[in-house]
């Protein structure tokens, strides 16, 4: 699915309105009762109290569409325009004018606090006040007011993209936005939904398609995709019967020291049970014994007692994941770059084999072309600076990648796979997979792909959607508290499996 920019919506709502010969009312009306509708199929008449908070522009407009169809259907409803300004949209004055013809009660006009209403918890608020038209902080009494919103921690429900969020930077006032139980978004889910600094302000979403042009929509080129099981089954390699375990490759693993060692077994384990042929663990002495007798699938090879002193595989070998539990010793910093001035294998770079990379400028210059790294977000910090909000978090990986030419995997609740400008976002996961060994997993998994013969970038997309469906199904059954980067391993078999089962379909509505 396509992630758009608020400029690409803008002009795909021009572009279909010229396409489609209707006007932007007609368009606003049918987004706007695609939100009613889901509503509607949710709350199925509930007798419950609705403030609807209406700014002035379109996305106020929507809002009084809203209004206007849940009073239509019974519901109680309080409409309040928000006045943050005097220059009103077209489309929200005869919205405006048709909610008034319709209702006794006309909407309420709030202008400062003093005529802020009182919100009970069992109350909902549907939040129609800014769209992806914010463009400059809000007024202090707006602020005010969604504070005053937020206090009443009651079902709020977002039009668009929570009232207060920028489509491309962090809110200059963390307090000031909306934080929306749930939003329902037009055509394409925003990026802000998918980063952690603006994420946490809409945890779920839903997406509706209110029929925008679908030739310009196809031929747009996006600000990222997001991947979902139907797309993602289509990268499914399926298995030959005739095929033999030479056919899908021998995986190594390279990591490990004193009292990390678990870490290889993970990862070792992981390329396993995503289907490489063979796959052999480069670990110190200190690992043999728990690798042999935890992992008997997995060959192993030693050098050094406590941990890697020089690396050098003489095995015939299709990829590598280096770095679980490697550390940064000076003697394992000159094993790893001598290795990597030779290497010629496809690689996955995680966790201490980025943290030695970062050290030095020149180091880098080794990574070799298509590489993939893996860093959480402390590692990435390390490897391309500090940001100042998510956006320039992204750019600046943006940037590495085209310079290295490599494809960096930023992991956290949305992993987002950067390669070059091309950005993909994982749709898999849960805060369950915030554990212990849960990214040395991760590694092994994109080992495993990689030796199998997906390409680098496939792997990544595929291997992080994997990864994340098998936590997503580790947790269904344990909860989040109790899920351990092992239950990760154990389900990958289950996620393979998931990815041709149909979904359910969606009641109509
Ligand atoms: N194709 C689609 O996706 C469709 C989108 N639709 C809906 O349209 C929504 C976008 O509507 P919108 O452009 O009118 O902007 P919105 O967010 O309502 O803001 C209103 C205006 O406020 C202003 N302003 C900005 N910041 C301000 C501030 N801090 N304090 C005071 N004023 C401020 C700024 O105007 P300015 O003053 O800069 O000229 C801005 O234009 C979208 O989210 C969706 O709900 C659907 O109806 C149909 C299909
Ligand atoms: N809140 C979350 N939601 C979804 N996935 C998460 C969340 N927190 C962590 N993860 C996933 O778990 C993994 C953690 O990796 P990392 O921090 O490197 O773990 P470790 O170093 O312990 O192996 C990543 O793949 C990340 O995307
Ligand atoms: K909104």
């Amino acid at each position: 699915m396509k992630i758009l920019s608020a400029n690409q919506l803008k002009e795909a709502d021009q572009v279909t309105l010229e396409n489609q010969q209707i006007s932007s009312l007609d368009l606003m009306e049918r987004a706007a009762s695609q939100v009613f509708n889901s509503i509607h199929q949710k709350l199925k008449g509930a007798p419950i109290l609705i403030h609807v908070f209406c700014g002035i522009g379109n996305n106020g407009g929507d809002g009084l569409v809203i209004s206007r169809l849940l009073l239509e259907h019974g519901y109680t409803v309080k409409t309040y325009i928000v006045n943050f300004s005097e220059h009103r949209s077209p489309e929200f004055l005869d919205n405006y004018d048709r909610l008034k013809s319709m209702s006794k009660e006309w909407p309420i006009q709030l202008r400062s606090e003093e005529d802020f209403p009182k919100i009970a918890r069992q109350d909902m608020v549907i939040d129609a006040i800014f769209g992806i038209g914010l463009n400059r902080p809000m007024v202090s009494w707006v602020v005010d007011l969604v504070k005053h919103i937020n206090e009443a921690r009651c079902f709020t429900l977002g039009v668009d993209v929570p009232s207060g969020l920028y489509s491309d930077k962090a809110p200059d006032d963390p307090n000031a936005v909306i934080v929306a139980s749930t939003t329902v978004t037009f055509q394409s889910p925003k990026m802000v939904f998918f980063l952690p600094q603006t994420g946490k302000y809409t945890e779920n979403f839903e997406v509706i398609d209110i029929g925008l042009d679908k030739d310009f929509l196809h031929q747009v080129n996006p600000q990222a995709l997001l991947f979902h099981k139907r797309e993602i089954s289509t990268l499914y390699k399926p298995r030959p019967k005739f095929s033999h375990k030479g056919t899908y490759g021998h995986a190594v693993i390279i990591g490990g020291s004193y009292g990390k060692i678990g870490s290889t077994i993970l990862a070792s384990k992981a390329a396993l049970r995503i289907g490489a042929g063979l796959v052999s663990a480069y670990v110190p002495e200190c690992g043999y014994i728990p690798l042999q007798t935890s992992n008997p699938e997995v060959m192993v090879i030693t050098d050094g007692e406590k941990n890697i002193t020089t690396i050098d595989i003489s095995i015939s070998h299709n990829a590598i994941g280096i770095g679980m539990g490697l550390g940064t010793s000076d003697q394992t910093t000159t094993a790893f770059i001598k290795f990597l001035e030779q290497n010629k294998s496809p690689l996955v770079i995680d966790a201490d084999a980025i943290n030695i990379l970062a050290k030095n400028d020149n180091y880098k210059e080794l990574i070799p072309e298509n590489a993939i790294l893996t860093p959480h977000p402390k590692e990435l910090e390390r490897l391309v600076g500090s940001w100042e909000h998510d956006f320039e978090k992204i750019e600046k990986a943006k940037a590495f990648s085209k310079k290295y030419h490599c494809i960096l995997i930023i992991k956290g609740a949305y992993s987002i796979v950067v390669a070059g400008n091309n950005l993909y976002v994982n749709s898999t996961g849960n805060q369950g997979m915030a554990t212990a060994g849960s990214g040395d997993v991760l590694t092994g998994v994109i080992t495993g792909l990689i030796a199998q013969g997906y390409d680098p970038l496939q792997a990544s997309i595929f291997g992080t959607y994997l990864h994340g469906r098998a936590g997503d199904i580790g947790a269904s059954k344990k909860g989040y508290e109790s899920l351990i980067a092992g239950d990760l391993i154990t389900n990958l078999g289950n996620a393979y499996v998931d990815l041709f089962k149909r979904e359910a379909t969606k009641p109509e509505n």
